[in-house]
């Protein structure tokens, strides 16, 4: 069997066989030595001693016990910055970049740079010759997937996020990340078709073609429709490009977009209405500042401010919601020119398969008392336009978005966390302990650590036979939240380098896109720089803005 299937190198060590029976840990530039890498060398040492765990970081920043020292630190704008910078650099540093793995090999490739059809990977899969499927730990066979969502996933009753999470927020999740989310099925779970960033590929097209299908060709603007006064994205026979629709959806109900999965629910399609509308409010300001630009200039310029929008609420709205901080955070790519960063970024397999958050789906949704079960709202393309897209944004802001955690998948949903089992076992994904030791968490030592529900500690112990052999996704659903967290500590331990490079290596950050002139002037950049989402909506709906906001009032 080969050697380096009980991942013996520790620290970021690579092992490599040496010979049948031999292997060998390569420590070079880890800070670590030893046969397994296991010894910190002197200045590694000291900042070992320096870095609380995150445990203890994470405790620091959302107990509401410390919010006046945060309070505090908020408004000392010179402390601020050096903190933003460090969690910039102390996230982004735990990403590969450029990536070294791939999903078909074990060892480092210059594919894994270069061919960019790949995900990249964060670990390098299981090796093929292993005593089990995860290494050496666990039993010969790994637990059947259809019982593992029966019994882990089949949601009884809804659970409501604990923090008071809402729709606008589960539908934010789904339409940002499908921009980079794009596995490529005929390839395989290991390949996308995706751009590997905030490309803003969900509202202009994956491609240029279709992104000239989506434009009017004129002052920079995109085609819309009026329908009862209200703009609206056009039809497929405006646009003709590529949507997917089930057959019972007509061809006169089906709507162009970015995306070609954003028929599948009105949430996508409220969120792709405001970014269009977004987009055209955006060029008649730039318009009028430049009477002398063409409409390509305007267009140009245009989706420049709306990628800098994305990132800037991304940042200061939905990742100062998800991770509960009562830091500030703040989008400020200013604060790492002249730091060691590398403006590229690779979107992993790992970030895809933790970011699949469906138990955020409710059941039914409640439209201004109008209840829809779930079948009846998939693909519905009626409903936004029946009840206008004021009266859809205030439904979702007062319903609750589901807890991302175990017996809280919708039925509708089942399938997909299946799929998402069986891929990571395609991909050989390597055992949740030991993704928790590469990014700095202390691996799980028994099932009762992993989760606080005993009865699925005792089936899983049954089912994969040692805490070091559970699967990736089986652990992040089952996983113990952390006090004052949405999510458990692998998903935000690992999620957040993952998110913070993606956000932050974004070209548009790098010294020479990010000044005036690039975004029409100091008009555009004050537009990236205040943006937010509250502002995203109430500047392009009609009447009186609803409380817009990530969670329910
Ligand atoms: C009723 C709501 C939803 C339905 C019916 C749904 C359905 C699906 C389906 C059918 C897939 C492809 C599954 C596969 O074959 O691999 C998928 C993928 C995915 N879903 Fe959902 N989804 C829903 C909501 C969400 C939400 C709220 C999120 C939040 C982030 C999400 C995140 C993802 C991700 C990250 C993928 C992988 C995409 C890819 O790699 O191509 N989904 N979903
Ligand atoms: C991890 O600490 C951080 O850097 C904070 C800012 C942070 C950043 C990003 C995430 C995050 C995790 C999973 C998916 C999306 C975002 C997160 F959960 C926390």
């Amino acid at each position: 069997e080969n050697p380096c299937c009980s991942f013996p190198c520790q620290n970021g060590g690579v092992c490599m066989t040496m010979g049948h029976d031999n292997y060998l840990c390569d420590c070079a530039n880890t800070g670590y030595y030893g046969d397994y890498c296991e010894t910190a060398t002197f200045w590694q040492g000291l900042k070992n001693l320096l870095r609380p765990h995150p445990d203890t970081t994470n405790h620091l920043l959302t107990d509401p016990g410390y919010k006046w020292i945060w309070d505090v630190i908020n408004n000392i704008p010179f402390l601020h910055s050096v903190l933003m910078r460090l969690i910039y650099l102390l996230r982004a540093e735990m990403v590969d970049s450029p990536a070294v793995y791939t999903s078909a090999h074990t060892y480092v490739t210059f594919e894994a740079a270069a061919n960019t059809s790949y995900f990249m990977r964060g670990l390098p899969p299981v090796p093929t010759d292993c005593p089990t499927p995860m290494g050496v730990a666990g039993k010969s066979e790994l637990p059947d997937v259809d019982y593992l969502v029966e019994r882990l996933f089949r949601r009884h009753t809804f659970t409501a996020e604990t923090y008071g999470s809402n729709l606008l927020f589960t539908f934010f999740a789904q339409h940002f990340t499908h921009m980079f989310f794009k596995t490529d099925v005929n390839r395989g779970a290991g390949f996308t078709w995706g751009g590997h960033g905030v490309d803003v590929s969900h509202i202009y097209g994956p491609e240029k073609d279709t992104e000239n299908k989506l434009r009017a060709f004129k002052d920079g603007r995109l085609k819309t429709q009026t329908i009862n006064g209200e703009e609206w994205p056009p039809l497929i026979s405006q646009s003709p490009v590529k949507m997917l629709y089930p057959a019972n959806v007509p061809r006169e109900k089906q709507f162009a977009i970015g995306h070609e999965f954003f028929g599948l629910l009105p949430g996508l399609f409220v969120y792709a209405t405001i970014w269009l509308r977004e987009h055209n409010r955006v060029c008649d300001v730039l318009k009028s500042v430049h009477p002398e630009w063409d409409d390509e200039q305007l267009f140009q310029t245009a989706k420049l401010v709306i990628l800098g929008e994305t990132i800037k609420i991304v940042v200061e709205d939905y990742v100062q919601h998800l991770s509960r901080y009562n830091f500030k955070l703040t989008f400020e790519p200013e604060l790492l020119f002249g730091q060691s960063f590398q403006y590229q970024n690779r979107i992993s397999v790992e970030f895809n398969h933790l970011y699949h958050w469906h138990p955020l789906m409710p059941d039914r949704f409640n439209i201004s008392g109008r209840l829809y079960e779930m079948p009846e709202f998939l693909f519905n393309t009626d409903v936004a336009l029946e009840h206008g897209l004021t009266t859809m944004v205030d439904s979702f802001a007062r319903q609750p978005a589901g807890k991302m955690t175990y017996h809280n998948h919708a039925n509708v949903t089942l399938e997909v966390a299946k799929d998402t089992i069986l891929q990571g076992r395609q991909l050989r994904l390597q055992p949740l302990n030991e993704y928790r030791k590469k990014f700095r968490l202390h691996p799980h030592t028994s099932f009762g650590d992993l989760t606080d529900d005993r009865e699925i500690a005792e089936d899983l112990e049954r089912l994969y036979g040692d805490i070091d052999a559970v699967e990736f996704y089986v652990g992040l659903m089952v996983e113990a939240h952390r006090p004052n967290s949405m999510f458990g500590p692998t998903i935000i331990e690992v999620g957040g380098p993952f998110s913070v490079k993606g956000l932050m290596s974004n070209p548009i950050c790098s010294p020479k896109y990010w000044r005036p002139s690039t975004f029409g002037g100091d008009v555009g950049f004050d537009i990236i720089k205040t943006a937010s989402l509250k502002k995203l909506f109430c500047r392009n709906l009609k009447g009186e803005c609803p409380p817009v906001s990530f969670s329910v009032p």
